[in-house]
């Protein structure tokens, strides 16, 4: 199959970087990192980026990365830098076979700051690129609520395997109906769910582990018919998204249930396995540049599960235009039967603005 090997990959180098952002998560829960409230996020999402990139570069030494983290300033913080590599250096997957396919854990602090470096990647149309967000919905993370590990490769633009990490969604979807989902999270074991999906060949989820992956099961978007009976997700964050439109939006398309609100692109996860329906990302700001590592897993995840994928303009996401998408055009992920009928109100309530 094509990917086979990519696929594997990625997921578990996923996997073994969540198993640092959960111990990071875990220790902020607990309240004993450290009193300035950014840093666990800084300190995820530096540990899980040089993770990721090391796995990578052993696999495909000449793949590049578009990462949204760079270690010039770690290597000027030297206590934050060692913090981090105490993290690092400790991680490993439950699973020797698929802790040596990712060439097994990163030998030093100074080949930590490598792998990190190694995420610079100016994007682009050509080539074989990987796209990591190490913790997208950093705000979900540190309120305790949802986020994501996310990784995708693109090819000559084109998103080929997606993978999403998602510590703290409950593996069964039912409870995702139930409101609150971001606040009532936690990342005990048992809760966590990776996604999964290669072009052409579907998409797939399964519990997130500590170890191997197993080919997972297959997921699909809903089968909704009635697109008045969909549940929306949304971000929390109101600054991400608006609200208001999306109000308009459930309106017009005669949607009475409540949104979900969850941060991160577990969204894509949850509209992916039909636990939800429609996620809509529409722009707040006209200066805002949506950036391809925060879109490129879930756009594949999403449409390899039934489903299609668009800005307000009725586009597919341009994942070729570097490390940005077209500025300012927001996001509209439906199933495929109702995708049109809602790209419609979406530009009626747009239009009428
Ligand atoms: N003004 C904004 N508009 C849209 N997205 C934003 C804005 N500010 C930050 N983001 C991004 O929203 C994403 C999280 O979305 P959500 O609220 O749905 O979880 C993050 O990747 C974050 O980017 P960044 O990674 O640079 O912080
Ligand atoms: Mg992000």
């Amino acid at each position: 199959m094509a990917y086979e090997k990519e696929l594997k990959v990625a997921q578990l180098a996923v996997v073994r970087a969540a198993i640092l952002t959960k111990a990071v998560f875990h220790e902020k829960a607990k309240g004993t990192v450290s009193k300035d409230d950014k840093s666990p996020v800084t300190i995820g999402d530096f540990g899980a980026q040089a993770l990721i990139i090391a796995a990578i570069k052993h696999n495909f030494p000449s793949d590049e990365v578009v990462g949204e983290e760079e270690a010039s300033s770690l290597r000027e913080q030297k206590d934050l830098s060692s913090t981090i590599w105490n993290l690092v250096k400790d991680v490993k997957l439950d699973d020797p076979e698929s802790d040596a396919l990712l060439g097994g854990p990163i030998k030093s602090e100074a080949e930590m700051l490598d792998a990190i470096d190694m995420g610079n990647s100016a994007g682009g149309d050509k080539g074989r690129i990987w796209a990591l967000d190490p913790i997208d919905g950093t705000k979900g993370f540190l309120r305790g609520g949802q986020y994501a590990v996310c990784l995708a490769l693109i090819v000559d633009g084109d998103v080929k395997v997606g993978v999403l990490g998602c510590p703290n969604l409950p593996v069964d979807d039912r409870e995702l109906l139930t409101e609150g989902i971001g606040a009532a999270a936690t990342d005990a074991e048992g809760k966590g769910v990776l996604f999964a999906a290669v072009q052409g060949q579907g998409a797939t989820s399964q519990p997130l582990t500590r170890g191997a992956v197993t080919p997972g099961h297959p997921i699909h978007v809903s089968q909704i018919s009635d697109v008045s009976e969909a549940v929306m997700c949304e971000s929390v964050e109101p600054g991400h998204s608006s609200k208001g439109d999306n109000a308009l939006i459930a309106q017009k398309l005669g949607i009475s249930r409540k949104p979900v609100q969850m941060d991160s692109q577990a969204k894509y996860g949850s509209v992916a396995r039909g636990a939800g329906d429609l996620y809509l990302r529409l722009p707040v700001r006209k200066d805002y540049v949506e950036k391809i590592w925060d879109h490129a897993a879930g756009d594949l995840i999403v449409r390899e599960a039934g489903g299609q994928v668009t800005d307000i303009t009725g586009s597919r996401l341009n994942f070729g235009l570097g490390r940005t998408l077209t500025e300012n055009k927001g996001v509209v992920a439906a199933p495929a039967n109702v995708h049109p009928q809602v790209l419609q109100a979406v530009r009626e309530v747009l239009d009428a603005k």
